[in-house]
């Protein structure tokens, strides 16, 4: 098997230290792929190059219309090998094809979306107080940007950050997670095709301890964006205090999802069963917290148990499957734990809790899709965020106590209100402290909005306007057009 490499200052090489990690199809464990393994020091070399490509300024200089073609060229080979990519991606993930079909999708038209958006500001003239001057506000690149991506949705979350950063002239080093990288080196090797300045583009791999450790800390990075766990990102921010860099987050979620009564209950059902269970709940913003009005709470219950047990698991390359494997074997190991602690802490296990039994699936880091009912508010298992196919549910009797629950987490990612009453609807979602609300739906997210969290879910926005803005510095410039001393010191 062929040692997959890392790319830097225009170049793929091998890492520093010679070593190597295999890359496993968590399917079934087998190896796909073995890559470079780099460590702090290909990261180093990484933002060098980055550096001295920023300070040159080649790509920075580059008309803003010229680096949306750049980008417009891009979203056309990610279509033309749409296929390729999301096989390699449902290999390293273990996720259906058709999710990763959809992903890519998605991710050309953040590509898209990006390029058109790259010469649309050409800064704004401000009123001066001053007489005969011009004051002008204008965004320019931020410069070195340090990208870490995490396993779920690879190359997805990874086209979140490259496809602004470039757009805005900055130049990349990117880190996808050690266990996923393959699709992110395939959209280096695109981007290597559509042709950018050395340096502009580069990528490197290994662990996070090691290379994202560097990526962080190192003061030649003017910002770090970073997608993954909230300890992760705790990490992250001390790291970046040397030189205090800018930091953009993407962190975790503890996402309500809260059905009225009122609500249209077969659709409410099965948009509650897909918030949590889909892509096995391994999805920052996902469903895992129901709360129901007591009214409707156990007929819901039932339907939900129904369904959920009805889930197909397996490979992702069958058209039968509808939810893959966890990603490891420690992922796996830490859902079982949350399991645990949601028995002792009297939660009810209503269906699921423990790996599946057919042995077809014995090799795959498999989970059921699991329900715990008579949660509380306190419970960790309806606090902290499992990242599995786990749901918790609570009852509640009125709007007020609701949304008190709905807020009481220390996340702030997204969540649902299903009801018909719209003005209910509109009043819940200006009260949720989340960064997305959708109303009678769950999971929408598209290149045009912006993305990001409250609270503990993040710093800043990906996507939409805000999300190329995150990639610029703001400068203010002002000029006197009848220039004179203005004798403050009289000597
Ligand atoms: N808010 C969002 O949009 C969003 C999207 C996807 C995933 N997530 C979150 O990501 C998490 C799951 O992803 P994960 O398990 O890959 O997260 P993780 O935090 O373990 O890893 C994410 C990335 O950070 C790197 N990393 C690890 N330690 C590091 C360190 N000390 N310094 C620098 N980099 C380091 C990893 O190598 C990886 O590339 C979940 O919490 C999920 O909610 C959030
Ligand atoms: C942001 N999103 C929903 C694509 C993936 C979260 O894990």
């Amino acid at each position: 098997m062929k040692r997959q490499q890392m790319f830097i200052n225009g170049k793929w090489i091998d890492s520093v230290s010679g070593e190597a990690r295999e890359i496993i199809n968590p399917f079934n464990q087998d190896v796909i792929a073995i890559v470079t393994e780099g460590d702090k020091s290909d990261a180093h070399m990484a933002i060098e190059a980055a550096r001295n490509a920023f300070d040159e300024g080649e790509w920075t200089n580059t008309p803003a219309n010229e680096r949306g073609y750049k980008l417009f060229k891009v979203a056309e080979k990610i279509q033309q090998q749409k296929d390729e990519l999301a096989r390699l991606e449902s290999l390293d993930t273990g996720k259906t094809l058709t999710e990763s079909i959809a992903d890519m999708d998605d991710i050309t038209g953040v590509f898209r979306y990006f390029a058109g958006l790259a010469d649309k500001d050409g800064g704004e003239m401000i009123e001066s107080p001053i007489p005969n001057s011009t004051s002008k506000v204008v965004r320019e690149p931020v410069g070195v940007c340090s990208q870490i991506s995490p396993w779920n949705y690879p190359l997805l979350q990874a086209s979140w950050k490259i496809a602004p950063a470039l757009a805005a002239g900055n130049t990349i080093v990117i880190k996808p997670s050690e266990i996923t990288p393959l699709t992110t080196i395939k959209i280096t090797e695109i981007l290597e095709e559509v042709g950018f300045p050395n340096g502009v583009v580069n990528l490197v791999l290994g662990a996070g301890t090691t290379v994202g450790q560097e990526m962080a800390e190192n003061h030649d990075v003017d910002l770090v964006s970073f997608t993954g766990g909230i300890e992760t990102g705790r990490k992250i921010m001390n790291a970046a205090t040397g030189n205090m860099k800018k930091i953009a987050f993407e962190l975790g979620g503890k996402n309500p999802n809260i059905v009225f009564a009122d609500a249209d209950f077969e659709t409410a059902v099965d948009q509650a069963l897909n918030a949590v269970y889909f892509h096995a709940g391994q999805v920052c913003s996902a469903g895992s917290r129901l709360l129901v009005e007591d009214s409707i709470h156990d007929q819901f219950v039932d339907a939900l148990v129904e369904r959920a047990g009805k889930i197909r698991l397996g490979n992702g390359f069958d058209e039968k499957t509808e939810s893959g494997p966890l990603i490891s074997k420690e992922h796996r190991s830490k859902v079982e734990e949350y399991v645990e602690i949601g028995k002792d802490e009297g939660a009810k296990l209503v269906i699921g809790g423990k790996r599946p039994e057919d042995p077809e699936l014995a090799s795959g880091f498999f989970y059921l899709p699991t329900i715990f009912t008579e949660c509380e508010n306190d419970m960790r298992i309806v606090q902290e965020e499992i990242f599995g196919p786990v749901l918790t549910v609570e009852r509640f009797k009125s709007e007020n106590e609701v949304v008190k629950r709905a807020n009481s987490t220390t996340y702030g990612l997204a969540g649902a209100v299903f009801t018909t009453d719209s003005r209910k609807a509109e009043r819940v979602a200006n009260k949720l402290r989340l960064g997305t609300v959708w109303i009678n739906d769950f999971h929408p997210y598209f290149a045009q909005a912006p993305w990001g969290g409250y609270k503990q879910s993040g710093i800043g926005r990906e996507l939409g306007k805000q999300g190329l803005e995150e990639y610029t510095e703001v400068k203010h410039i002002f000029e006197n057009h009848t220039p004179e001393p203005v004798n403050w010191f009289k000597g």
